[in-house]
């Protein structure tokens, strides 16, 4: 599983087809950070990420518009929570506590977060309210 970051200048990757997609033991999670105090004040705040579809309360399209870069491109992710997502703790119920039995039973787990510096990474990591 893979959490990925976006600040206002996101790094994503594209996923295969949808079919393909849902066999596999990768599960890539996009989080939109809100912004900022200093980058509210700061002029237009309009998400560069916005969800195009989403199907089952999981897979989901997101469209990448960034205007400093010019991307324009689509993505399809297993799950996204965007800034308006304040409970953080949600991203670890959903995506992190279900790898938990298995590592009791052999199976390895790993999560990791990819973005850019300032994206969010670390405050998504440490966060969670673990209440087992
Ligand atoms: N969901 C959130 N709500 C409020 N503030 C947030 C949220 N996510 C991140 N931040 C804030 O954004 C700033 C950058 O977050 P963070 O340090 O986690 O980024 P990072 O991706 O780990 O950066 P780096 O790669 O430089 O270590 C911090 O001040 C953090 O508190």
């Amino acid at each position: 599983m893979a959490f990925m970051d976006i600040p206002t200048t996101p790094q994503m990757e594209k996923k295969p087809s949808s079919s393909s997609f849902a066999k596999s033991k990768v599960r890539v999670i996009v989080r939109v950070r809100p912004f900022l105090p200093h980058e509210a004040t700061s002029g237009e705040q309009m998400p560069c990420v916005s969800v195009l579809d989403q199907e089952e309360e999981e897979e989901v399209a997101v469209y990448l518009k960034d205007k400093e870069t010019s991307r324009n491109e689509c993505y399809q992710l297993d799950s996204f929570f965007g800034q308006e997502d304040k409970n953080i703790n949600k991203i670890f119920e959903r995506e992190v506590r279900p790898l938990i039995p298995g590592i009791f039973h052999g199976c390895n787990g790993t999560v990791f977060a990819y973005g850019a510096t300032g994206s969010g990474k670390t405050y998504t990591m440490q966060v969670y309210n673990y209440t087992f």
